[in-house]
């Protein structure tokens, strides 16, 4: 089987496939081929591995129908129109569970960073700005025994939530689509409406998929129902918040802070006056950028084009 992989993509994955007889070309330029190159370039592959570039829409996988498998190297699979990949008989794989650990750290350290204003006392000092002695300067906020917040239990909120509960002694409050009885015997997490996540939560970290429910939903009204001393998290989807709410609502105090590891669009313009904001912290979405996960990842993919080759059944295929 000849694979494209639209990135360079991890080692451990490459060698894998190589051992596997597959042969595999990565499209090593910095820029990401359109959907028209990539389709036009795939006509000499059987087998696409996307490691990022632009979405895959129902008119792109059109023109891609005799592809064996596409195998996504992430969690989230909102870049591709999944319905219209099974209606035209592409299976699409990811790489569930796999980024878990290290995203919700990313999301642990991003609460923490905006709590104590972490990026902005780091910009001070590169400003020649260290000279502080007034005691009521600088002040940040004390997670310890304080709410969590968590929008969409899965994964990577479940173990976000362990962290803060073991770290700081958090109190877990969580809303879902459905109750997960599970984490709440393990995390003594309290499942609530939508509407008392927004009023009850010291910090709500947002960990659903991003989905035509989930688009778009922290808007200004949405900020305006949370607490003013409350810190808003997001290493899921850029596209789940509203970057001029968010800005407008921290400026208006209408809650502390903001976290976050995904922006809309991605990457953010460095104008963005979120970037000038003391209780902000952001990221180049690296979620999943540790060596270590990176690597599995790699592997997963891997192995769903593995099985793709050998026509057996896919480790992680997307059913929905
Ligand atoms: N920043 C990164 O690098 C990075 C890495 C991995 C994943 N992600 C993102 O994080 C998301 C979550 O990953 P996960 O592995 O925890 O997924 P998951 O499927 O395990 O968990 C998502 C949870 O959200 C819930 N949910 C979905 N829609 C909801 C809604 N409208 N209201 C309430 N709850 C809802 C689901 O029931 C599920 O429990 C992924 O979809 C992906 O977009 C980002
Ligand atoms: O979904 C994921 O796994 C990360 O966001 C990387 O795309």
């Amino acid at each position: 089987m000849k694979v494209f992989a639209t990135r360079v993509i991890p080692a451990e994955g490459r060698i894998r496939m190589e051992q596997a007889g597959i042969q595999v070309t990565e499209w090593k330029e910095k820029r990401s081929l359109s959907p028209d190159e990539l389709a036009d370039t795939l006509k000499a592959y059987e087998a696409l591995y996307y490691a990022g570039g632009k979405a895959m829409n129902r008119d792109f996988l059109n023109k891609c129908s005799h592809l064996k498998i596409i195998a996504l190297m992430s969690a989230g699979y909102d870049n591709i129109d999944v319905q219209a990949a099974k209606e035209i008989g592409i299976p699409v794989t990811n790489v569930p569970g796999v980024p878990s650990k290290s995203t919700a750290d990313v999301a642990f350290l991003l609460m923490q960073s905006v709590a104590r204003k972490a990026f902005y006392m780091h910009k001070r000092i590169l400003n020649h700005e260290w000279g502080f002695s007034d005691p009521t300067a600088n002040l940040g906020i004390d997670l310890e025994g304080k709410t969590l917040g968590v929008w969409g239990l899965g994964n990577i909120g479940t173990i976000l939530a362990r962290r803060c509960q073991r770290a700081f002694d958090m109190n877990i409050i969580y809303n879902n689509r459905h109750p997960n009885a599970e984490a709440e015997k393990v995390l003594n997490a309290t499942y609530v409406s939508f509407e008392e996540l927004l009023h009850n939560s010291d910090v709500l970290s947002v960990h659903t998929a991003l989905t035509p429910e989930t688009k778009g939903r922290f808007n200004k009204e949405v900020f305006r129902e949370m607490k003013p001393t409350s810190i808003f998290i997001n290493t899921a989807r850029g596209g789940i918040h509203d970057e001029t709410a968010l800005y407008e609502a921290i400026q208006e105090g209408l809650i502390w802070g903001a976290g976050l590891d995904v922006t809309n669009p991605e990457p953010m313009s460095p104008d963005n006056p979120l970037l000038s904001l003391p209780t902000v912290a952001i990221l180049p979405h690296i979620g999943s950028a540790t060596a270590e996960t990176r690597g599995k990842m790699s592997l997963l993919a891997a192995e769903n084009i593995i099985a793709a080759a050998k026509g057996q059944p896919l480790p992680s295929l997307i059913k929905s």
